[in-house]
């Protein structure tokens, strides 16, 4: 049967009246009182990377109103009655399919998902015209009905579009996000702590730059309970890297590219880090993350370009900058990511 001849009412967000049963069982007490949203997140994008955002975001219990939006009507219905569903095993009240942005409204956080990914072969850079196109369909809108709301990017090319959504949009800086090397040093926490076999939660290092191929590992400050690894391995400066830990940073680089020649996609680890960031946004944590963010001004970069360094994030999206000690070639790698970015996105029409 095709989904047109099916109709579920639960799906879309529409309040239906109370049937005789329900008030044969219930006597309700104040059914005029208003109920007020506090914590609504807008979910574009039901693909690979949508769905792995809004399942993480359910788990976590941040949310009570989880909005779904995507262009495939179908998909977007399946999806939503399949998480309804797990109702039961999660705290999230309502969890809606919108059939039009006017349904995504008053949310205080937007995860924009939407757009094409990568082919094998193809760099997340080669996919910036396509999404911009997308991105005027939809930052707009976002905008038009949630004019509070802190806009979380995450399709790619992820700084360049979290630049687009900013300028489409129209909000202040802070309040446009990219998800950007939140996971690539997620990753790089991962694979340090491998090779030290201890927990990533107790390696603090960052990736930040751009989320993609020029993206800068701050080895300067990659530490264990404050003790910095690079003292202790000074050879890695030589090249003389037998133990392989300067291979580690371009293992992040091609994490990408080696999970979407196994399975076509990436989606788990960005759906959790995904749901990391809209927590410390919805709980005002003020948790220090590297995020995307705009970077003029800050280490010498002079171009109107997003790239991640580490943020406070709280409610009001970016909180902070960390004004982090960066050695020269850092700096110097950095100011490179920011060039390669500027030198697409300056000519772009928006
Ligand atoms: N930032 C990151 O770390 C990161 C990680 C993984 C993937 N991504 C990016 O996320 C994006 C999505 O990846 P995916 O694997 O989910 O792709 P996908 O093809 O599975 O899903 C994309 C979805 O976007 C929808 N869509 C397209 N145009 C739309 C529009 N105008 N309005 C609403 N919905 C629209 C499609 O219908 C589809 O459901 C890609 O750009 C990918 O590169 C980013
Ligand atoms: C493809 C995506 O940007 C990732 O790094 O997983």
């Amino acid at each position: 049967m095709h989904a047109d001849s099916v109709t579920h009412p639960e799906v879309y967000g529409s309040e239906r009246a109370m049937d005789t049963l329900t008030k044969r069982l219930l006597q309700e007490v104040n059914p005029a009182a208003a109920v007020e949203t506090k914590a609504k997140v807008t979910v574009v994008g039901v693909g690979q990377v949508g769905m792995a955002c809004a399942f993480s975001v359910l788990q976590l219990s941040i949310a009570d109103d989880v909005t779904l939006f995507d262009t495939m009507e179908d998909k977007l219905k399946g999806e939503v009655l399949d998480l309804q569903h797990g109702s039961l095993f999660l705290k999230t009240p309502k969890i809606r399919a919108a059939k039009d942005y006017s349904e995504t409204a008053n949310s205080k956080l937007c995860v924009i998902t939407a757009g094409v990914r990568q082919r094998e072969g193809e760099s997340r850079l080669d996919l910036v015209n396509r999404n911009v196109q997308v991105f005027k369909q939809i930052i707009p809108q976002l905008a038009q009905h949630s004019p509070s709301a802190v806009l979380l990017v995450v399709s790619n090319p992820v700084d360049i579009l979290t630049y687009v959504a900013w300028k489409l949009s129209g909000f202040p800086r802070e309040r446009v996000i990219g998800s950007g090397t939140n996971l690539d040093s997620a990753r790089f926490r991962f694979l340090l702590a491998e090779k030290l076999k201890i927990s990533p939660s107790s390696v603090h290092a960052h990736i930040i730059g751009e989320h993609g191929d020029s993206s800068v590992a701050v080895w300067s400050g990659a530490n264990v309970a404050g003790v910095h690894l690079q003292p202790l391995h000074p050879e890695a400066k030589t090249k003389e890297d037998s133990e392989g830990w300067l291979e580690v940073h371009q293992k992040v680089v091609d994490s990408a590219y080696d999970i979407i020649k196994l399975k076509g996609y990436t989606s788990w680890a960005i759906g959790l880090s995904v749901s990391n960031l809209a927590q410390s946004i919805l709980k005002n944590l003020r948790s220090v993350q590297p995020v995307s963010t705009l970077v003029q001004g800050l280490h010498g970069i002079t171009e109107e370009v997003f790239l991640s360094l580490p943020c406070v994030i709280g409610s009001a999206g970016v909180c902070g900058v960390l004004k982090q000690p960066l050695r020269e070639v850092e700096i110097q790698r950095l100011q490179h990511s920011a060039q390669t970015l500027w030198n697409i996105q300056r000519k772009l029409t928006l």
